[in-house]
């Protein structure tokens, strides 16, 4: 059914943990048995490293593509990629075996403190096998649905995956998902079933079973390893070695690099990671960016190690990073193609841009900070490329952006991101997906010079009298659990106004299902609530499947009055009054009681229809401040005063920013 590299020499099964010259010196290498006591010369640093320093570059050019090997790890979430990552690196000396290895390659805070990987991270280990030294380029990649953007990008870069699957979990929605991205791209696929041994209720048999049936791989194909313990992770690298095909492309050929991530430093400039097709780029090199027709001189290439590690010249089918005094992030384009000046070449195909399923407006605290926050977004937006941006301005907030992210998820991480890596405080509306409007008023037509719009705000919605149709995005949805929750998960299906395509048995008890769903009914919350009704075995994924008719109505939310402009939301007919109803209820809960009463309300056009009250009340700070200590009560009054910026005004009623977001994530599952 798909292409796997026919099978090279064997290494040793197991691995000499460190080939004692490169230990003491730390280096990332290691031999495996087969060279042990051979007559094969032994792989001594200083061959790798020119003089054998530390400090002296690697000579990448003792690595010919046929002793590369590029492939990338995907897997459902929480699968354990990054554990098995964290042993390959071990394994291959690039860390120390520590403890303290925890998922190395989730570098970014915002991956720390949630567990997750958001950002494919690249790392290259160098291994000796039968006497051959390879360079093996890891991509870890994450695993929630939000960032498969990332998935498809890193899979440009390699030939192969290695495919983990939990081995109690089996096959899961992202699994499948990232099993077709990987076979769409011809890659070379090695199934490798994780927690093997060291859960108690694993079955690798019965996964084996649910991997040949789904993907039509043969089950002796499958590695069983415990990520965790380390236990027949070798195994891996020799798989990595024997089915995957080593790169294409020539060092003769005239440079042809494909730049497929790229971070920004401030005080070096964009930092590209990218894929040598064909051809060497060196320092000092005059390179041409297909996109801009700018030329630079190069600074710096070098390899991820996992770390940035200098290196004279990088050779076709190497993967590195490039510095090259681009000052400007929109010098560097994502899916660009690098090439020699005087060297043209036909440029790579890029990667297709990422369709937004989700927008909000973002805008800063203080408008004083909008050229912070406009920097701060550019920075961030060359780091993930698969946040649209679009300026927007609006009455109540000024001037921001309208911004599409990839879901919910990776909304909230980019929101993170930008607080911690760039300390900025952001305003965030309401998320809405992009509806569709056929106009039908003449006026209209002409102010927007076509007829079917797509509304990426809900305040430009326009009035049913205006339109002959309103269009919804759906999309077809995949969720596979154990078969006893079949029922009730196919009526929240069907509560999300879901329409069932399709169902089969990937195994004796669990069940996958195919559902088209309106986008806006699964993208707030449906997850959480899959989750909590399968107690979490049930998992979810979706791909984008057009637009479908339908009836929709533009509502506001109230407060004595005003309309919060953060909370206008466009939801289908049959549910504005449940879906007002749990927002008024939520506001109510997320409001801090103040001075006066606040009216919550609910209105479509003129019709109120949802209303709850806050009481009236007096937070008096000081009220258990007792004497005279004045330092205590200024602390007190400066802790207040620092709260009341996390609060925004609406009319005069303050609002804590984040009620905007939690205010939508319950919908009414009736
Ligand atoms: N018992 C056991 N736990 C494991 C094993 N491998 C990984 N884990 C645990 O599974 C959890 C998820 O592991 P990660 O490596 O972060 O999974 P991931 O696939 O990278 O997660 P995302 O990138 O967020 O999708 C962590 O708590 C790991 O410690 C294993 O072999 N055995």
């Amino acid at each position: 059914m798909w292409l796997l590299a026919g099978r090279g020499p064997r290494c040793g099964r197991a691995l000499v943990p460190w080939a004692s010259g490169a230990a003491c010196l730390g280096l990332p290498w290691l031999r495996c048995p087969a060279t042990r006591g051979s007559t094969a010369e032994p792989w001594a640093p200083a061959r790798l490293y020119g003089s054998g320093d530390r400090k002296e570059k690697i000579d990448m050019s003792r690595f010919p593509a046929e002793h590369i090997r590029n492939f990338s790890v995907i897997a459902h979430v929480d699968h354990g990629k990054s554990t098995l990552a964290d042993r390959l690196l071990e394994l291959t000396g690039t860390i120390d075996k520590t403890k303290n290895n925890k998922q190395v390659l989730d570098k970014l805070q915002v991956e720390r403190e949630r567990g997750i990987t958001v950002k494919a991270q690249t790392a290259s280990l160098f291994y000796n096998c039968e006497g051959k030294q390879y360079l093996l380029n890891l991509i870890d990649t994450p695993g929630h649905v939000d960032f498969s953007y990332e998935v498809s990008r890193s899979l440009s870069a390699c030939q192969g995956v290695l495919l983990v699957v939990d081995a109690n979990e089996g096959i899961q929605a992202q699994t499948v998902a990232n099993f077709f991205l990987a076979f769409e791209a011809q890659l070379s696929v090695i199934p490798v079933i994780n927690k093997k041994i060291d859960l108690k209720n694993a079955d690798p048999e019965r996964v084996e079973k649910q991997i040949e049936k789904a993907f039509d791989i043969p089950s002796d194909e499958c590695i069983k390893i415990s990520a965790k313990l380390g236990t027949n992770v070798e195994s891996v690298l020799q798989a990595v070695i024997e089915r995957i095909p080593p790169p294409q492309g020539h060092c003769k050929n005239p440079l042809r690099a494909l730049v497929f991530d790229s971070t920004f430093d401030q005080y070096r400039g964009v930092i590209a990671n990218i894929a040598l097709f064909d051809g060497v780029v060196s320092k000092g090199d005059k390179i041409v960016s297909a996109h801009t027709q700018k030329i630079y001189e190069v600074n710096e290439v070098g390899i991820l190690n996992p770390n940035e590690q200098p290196t004279d010249k990088l050779y076709a089918g190497q993967v590195g990073y490039l510095i090259a005094g681009m000052k400007d992030v929109t010098e560097a384009q994502i899916g660009d193609t690098l090439y020699l000046h005087k060297q043209p070449v036909e440029p790579l195909p890029g990667f297709k841009s990422a369709k937004p399923m989700v927008f909000a407006g973002m805008y800063p605290i203080d408008q004083s900070e909008y050229n912070n926050l406009k920097s701060a977004i550019e920075k961030l937006t060359l780091n993930d490329s698969s946040v649209t941006v679009y300026r927007d301005s609006s009455l109540a907030l000024g001037a921001g952006w309208r911004l599409g992210f990839l879901g919910l998820l990776h909304m909230e991480v980019f929101n993170q991101r930008l607080e911690q890596e760039y300390n900025a405080s952001v305003i965030l509306t309401t998320p809405t997906v992009p509806y569709k409007a056929v106009l039908s008023s003449a006026k209209l037509i002409k102010e927007y010079r076509e007829k079917e719009i797509t509304i990426i705000n809900p305040a430009q919605f326009p009035e049913k009298s205006k339109v002959t149709e309103y269009l919804e995005p759906v999309v077809l949805g995949t969720v596979i659990t154990p078969d006893e929750y079949t029922g009730k998960i196919m009526m929240l299906c069907q509560a999300r106004r879901g329409v069932q395509k399709n169902m089969m048995y990937i195994d004796q008890h669990r069940v996958m299902l195919k559902y088209l769903f309106p986008l806006n009914e699964i993208v707030v919350d449906f997850y959480d609530s899959l989750k909590s009704l399968s107690s979490g075995y049930a998992s979810f994924d979706y791909e984008d499947a057009g637009y479908q008719t339908a009836e929709l109505v533009k509502m506001d939310i109230l407060l004595n009055g005003n309309i919060v402009e953060e909370l206008v939301t466009v939801v289908h007919k049959d549910k504005a009054h449940s879906v007002g109803k749990v927002i008024c209820e939520r506001l109510k809960d997320s409001l801090p009681r103040q001075l006066f009463e606040i009216a919550i309300q609910a209105a479509i056009g003129s019709k109120i229809i949802a209303r709850e009250t806050v009481k009236a009340y007096r937070k008096n700070v000081l009220a258990k401040c007792y004497g005279g200590d004045i330092t205590r009560k200024m602390k007190l009054l400066k802790r207040q005063a620092e709260g009341k910026k996390k609060l925004r005004k609406v009319g005069n009623i303050e609002v804590p920013k984040d009620a905007f977001i939690k205010v939508l994530k319950t919908q009414p599952d009736k």
